[in-house]
């Protein structure tokens, strides 16, 4: 492919799968991971003869040409400290994690006035197909050709090149991301305090349930350090996770006193805030019943049983209070975000469905223990958030992780067919669209 060598710092997932398709496309990669890991990796390699393992990070850093960061946002610091040093002069660096101010600020803190600065991050984990998903590049210290390079690089990932700033970067991340993931954690932590597995309760089975179940079993099968790097280190992110928080304790609270016409005048203010201008005549929604039914992990119920959905509701009522417009944001979203976004919009764009989760929000007394819970855990999050507490989110990340462990294996392969089958029809739904 090219003379240039990449180097990969932190060989986990994310690392990993960098490695093989990079190296694949013919370019020559250099990587590491910790020294403990070396053994292992260089037998996990051995059979791809572009990649070669390295013993440490100096040894990446002195031999290529654009290294990237692949390690745990919480780490970014220490690691460039350690390695940024002995970078090559000339060369070009960059990271992969999910937040970008404490990366940018380690960056320019440790690295030699001569190495250029240009980052990335691919928005999607790493068992989803990078073709066609965003996929944002950050010039921050580089020459028109570094870029370049880094771009000819990457095309390997078919995905779809985003410019941003660094800021712009986390600003739409906490919009999108952050908020989407508070949603889920608090929907799982509520299933184990009242001992629930979802998919058991008929209640909870068939349709939009299955996304929330779904997701939130993908969430938590994940590792607690790319979620608590998101929401803790993103200095937007605080305020976008309190918001919710705040919505669904408002909502809660009108639902408790059968306040009937604050609370439709409040649902109904939010939507037209969020999708009262997109409406357009005709057009179609992101998700449809059949499509949404078919991915379930129990037996769907002969009659949907109604919901309230307070977790949507709040999202929504959040996305007013904070004027955000998550359709402005579709261009640098994650598949999470666009199933979420297509879940609130299957509710708030259907009258009679919108109509039935006031209804049962006032009148359906048997959510109440559920969405109790469910009030608890948002602000729980929240609060371990704002704190700053990367022990305090990881111990409860984990205990819930340990609750669903045992569904994992079968909620990921229902949960890649899921994100599979609806992205590709959203993909066709979009150049049907664009052909008109
Ligand atoms: N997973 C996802 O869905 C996505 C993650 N990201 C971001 O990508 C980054 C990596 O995530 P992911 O691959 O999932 O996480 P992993 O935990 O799988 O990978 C991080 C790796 O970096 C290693 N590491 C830590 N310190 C060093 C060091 N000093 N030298 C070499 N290697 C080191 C870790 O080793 P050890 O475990 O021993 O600490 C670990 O193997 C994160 O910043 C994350 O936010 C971005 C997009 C998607
Ligand atoms: O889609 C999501 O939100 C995920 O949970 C996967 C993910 C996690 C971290 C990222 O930086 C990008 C994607």
């Amino acid at each position: 492919m090219g003379d240039a060598v990449v180097g990969i710092i932190g060989m986990g997932d994310m690392g990993k799968m960098y490695a093989r398709r990079i190296s694949d496309a013919g370019w020559k990669v250099h990587a590491c991971d910790v020294p403990e890991q070396y053994e292992t990796l260089t037998s996990e390699f051995s059979n791809r003869k572009n990649v070669s393992i390295l013993e440490n990070g100096h040894l990446v850093s002195r031999s290529s040409d654009w290294i990237m960061y692949s390690v745990e946002a919480k780490n970014i610091d220490a690691v460039v400290r350690t390695y940024g040093p002995s970078t090559k002069m000339g060369a070009i660096v960059g990271g992969q994690t999910s937040t970008k101010a404490p990366e940018i600020a380690a960056f320019e803190k440790h690295l030699p006035p001569d190495v250029e600065i240009v980052s990335c991050h691919s928005l999607h984990g790493p068992g989803v197909n990078p073709k066609g998903q965003p996929l944002v590049i950050i010039n921050h210290r580089a020459s028109q050709k570094s870029v370049k390079l880094v771009e000819r690089i990457l095309s390997c990932l078919e995905s779809k090149v985003v410019p941003l700033s660094a800021e712009k970067h986390d600003r739409i991340t906490a919009d999108t991301q952050a908020v989407t993931h508070a949603a889920f954690l608090s929907m799982g932590t509520a299933w184990q305090a009242n001992k629930q597995f979802p998919w058991e309760i008929p209640r909870y089975i068939g349709g939009i349930e299955n996304v929330k179940i779904n997701l939130t079993l993908r969430i938590y099968s994940n590792k607690w350090h790319v979620y608590a790097g998101l929401a803790i280190l993103n200095p937007s992110a605080k305020a976008q996770i309190r918001q919710y928080a705040e919505s669904v304790t408002e909502l809660f609270k009108l639902m408790l006193a059968g306040h009937r016409k604050e609370l439709t005048e409040r649902v109904h203010a939010a939507r037209a805030a969020v999708f009262g201008k997109q409406r357009v005549e005709g057009e179609q929604l992101l998700l449809d019943d059949e499509l949404l039914d078919r991915f379930s992990l129990g037996d769907k119920p002969a009659q949907r049983v109604k919901n309230n959905h307070l977790s949507l509701l709040a999202m929504v009522d959040c996305w007013y209070k904070l004027g955000i417009v998550p359709y402005d944001h579709m261009i640098c979203s994650t598949p999470l975000f666009r199933l979420w976004l297509g879940i609130t919009e299957y509710v708030y764009r259907n009258e009679e469905l919108l109509a039935e989760c006031i209804d049962t929000a006032l009148d359906d007394n048997s959510f109440r223990a559920d969405d109790l819970e469910f009030t608890f855990a948002a602000r729980d999050w929240s609060e371990r958030v704002s704190l700053g507490n990367m022990d305090g989110y990881r111990e409860k990340f984990e205990r819930i992780q340990n609750y669903f462990k045992p569904r994992f294996p079968e909620a990921t392969k229902v949960g890649n067919e899921m994100i599979k089958t609806i992205e590709e029809n959203l993909n066709s739904r979009r150049s049907q669209s664009a052909a008109l």
